[in-house]
């Protein structure tokens, strides 16, 4: 279904990127099928288009009508100006993907026409090497041809999980900002085991692979993450130390109050778009 289909992204940035890098090297879709526009920075859209073989286009020659599907990719605070700029270019059969944290299908189906095809997706950076954990939820009016559509297109950059909308905030503050959490994480393990005099480079590699490791276990062994520490975790040793360090400075507070606040923004990012505080600078 996917092999002569039409993208465009409307916004530039890591996200957009680490998509196309997926989809790209998926080899799924024509890499001249996938178009690239941003609002202003044409030196950015001609490294895309020279790193990945896509189509960059300035935003004024980017001809929508042409395109099946269009993934919204810009920052929540520049999405109603876009939907605005667009809606009137928009066929009904066109499936509008959005990535944009925290915006609701509701508030996209207000402002495009009625009846519109619209699917919230939330995937995350590693969609760049094929391994996204990316959510959907899809809009009123989407049929399941265009679910199927954006299934196989999110196959592309990862797994595909299908959740019902009021769930995003919450995977959003897991998933979509969760590398964030496992690079701050890496970034200190780096900074302490660069005091002992190790390589530099090593370290990078260990703890990747340290953590390459402890996430495969879960996904290969089916075992959960509390009897996989256990079995680290002999009596009086190392890791019993380690983590009773870990837990002395509230390591387990710290990432459930990460995953709260990351929630409750994209909430309240929803909150102030309903009250149109949108454009204020207020959504960031
Ligand atoms: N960075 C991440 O890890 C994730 C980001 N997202 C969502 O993806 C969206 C983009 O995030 P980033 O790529 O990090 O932001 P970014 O700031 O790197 O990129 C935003 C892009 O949108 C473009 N843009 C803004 N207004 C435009 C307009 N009217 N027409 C065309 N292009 C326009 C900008 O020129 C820029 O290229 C956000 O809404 C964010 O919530 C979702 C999941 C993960
Ligand atoms: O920080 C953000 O708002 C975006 C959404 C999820 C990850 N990055």
């Amino acid at each position: 279904m996917l092999e002569r289909k039409t993208i465009a992204f409307i916004g530039a940035g890591s996200m957009a990127e680490a998509m196309v890098s997926g989809i790209v090297a998926s080899e799924k879709l024509a890499p001249k099928n996938i178009f690239v526009t941003n609002r202003s920075n044409h030196h950015r859209l001609l490294e895309l288009q020279n790193i990945y073989g896509i189509t960059a286009v300035k935003r004024e020659h980017l001809n929508l009508n042409s395109m099946d599907i269009i993934v919204l990719a810009m920052k929540p605070k520049d999405v109603e100006t876009t939907l605005h700029s667009i809606k009137n270019t928009l066929k009904p059969h066109q499936l509008i993907l959005s990535v944009l944290a925290g915006i609701s299908t509701t508030f996209i189906e207000k402002n495009v026409p009625f009846g519109q095809h619209v699917i919230r997706v939330m995937p995350n950076t590693s969609s760049m090497i094929g391994e996204s954990a990316t959510a959907i939820s899809a809009g009123k009016h989407t049929s399941k041809q265009n679910i199927s559509l954006a299934i196989e297109l999110l196959q592309c950059i990862g797994e595909v999980y299908t959740i019902p909308e009021e769930k995003m905030d919450i995977f959003t503050g897991i998933a979509g900002s969760g590398p964030a959490y496992f690079y701050y994480l890496m970034e200190h393990m780096e900074k302490e085991a660069q005091r002992s005099g190790l390589n530099s480079q090593i370290i990078r590699k260990i703890i990747a692979q340290t953590v390459v490791g402890a996430a495969r276990m879960i996904q290969e062994q089916g075992t959960s993450p509390e009897i996989l520490r256990e079995n680290v975790t002999s009596p009086n040793g190392t890791t019993a130390a380690g983590l009773a360090a870990l837990k002395g400075h509230g390591g387990g507070k710290a990432i459930t109050e990460a995953i709260k606040q990351a929630a409750i923004r994209s909430k309240e990012i929803s909150l102030q778009l309903e009250k149109s505080e949108i454009g204020t600078g207020v959504i960031g």
